[in-house]
């Protein structure tokens, strides 16, 4: 059943914090599949930071971080950021992995964090299996790189989170649940 936006009726208790959901961690911990699926449950719409970047790019990340670097594309991502804190609200923010990481994130909204392990990632992204999607994700080229940049950013999704979700077996609408309990049982969702 489809449900208005307005059924949310927010109750933030700091005032001009901003009303939207973010969802953070590494990549393949399913973010964007957690964020499609809050979104079916609340009404709100979803947006992707890698989409919305992929929308001013002429390529693909994967090119632009080749023809680019990284550290072009963080500065898109404090730019998209930036944006979100003048522009946008009452909105689920499905992140890039390494989105946690601009200035002013804890302000545009609950930040949500993913926390899956090493092993979970590799099976979401059926590394194993030799089958992998980790083809379009530059970042995760390497397999011992992509462990060492997990370790070294572990601390750091923890603690630029108000909310912690330990990713196990669940799929992602239990997930999504489980964020949207947490918000309600905060006051910061309508029941
Ligand atoms: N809870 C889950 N259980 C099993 N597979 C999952 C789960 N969540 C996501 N996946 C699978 O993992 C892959 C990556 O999911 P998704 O794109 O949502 O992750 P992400 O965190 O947004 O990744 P990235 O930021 O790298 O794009 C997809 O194939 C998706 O179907
Ligand atoms: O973990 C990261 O730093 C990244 C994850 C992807 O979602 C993209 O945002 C990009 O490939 C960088």
């Amino acid at each position: 059943m489809e449900r208005s936006w307005k059924n949310q009726i927010w109750r933030f208790p700091v005032a001009g914090m901003k009303q939207n959901i973010l969802i953070t961690g590494f990549m393949g911990a399913g973010k964007s599949s957690v964020a499609r699926a809050l979104a079916e449950l609340t009404g709100l719409f979803a947006v992707d930071t890698d989409d919305l970047i992929e929308s001013l790019l002429h390529c693909s990340i994967k090119s632009y971080f080749v023809s680019h670097g990284e550290n072009a594309f963080r500065r898109l991502e404090q730019r998209l950021a930036n944006w979100l804190a003048s522009s946008v609200d009452h909105t689920i923010v499905a992140t890039g992995g390494g989105f946690f990481q601009v200035q002013g994130l804890m302000e545009l909204g609950q930040v949500c964090f993913l926390n899956a392990d090493f092993d979970t990632i590799c099976r979401h992204l059926h590394v194993c299996a030799g089958d992998q999607q980790t083809v379009m994700r530059p970042l995760f080229q390497n397999l011992e790189a992509a462990k060492k940049r997990f370790d070294e950013r572990l601390p750091l999704y923890r603690q630029n989170a108000h909310h912690i979700i330990t990713v196990g077996t669940q799929d992602s609408m239990d997930l999504a649940r489980q964020i949207q309990d947490i918000l309600r049982q905060n006051g910061l969702l309508a029941q």
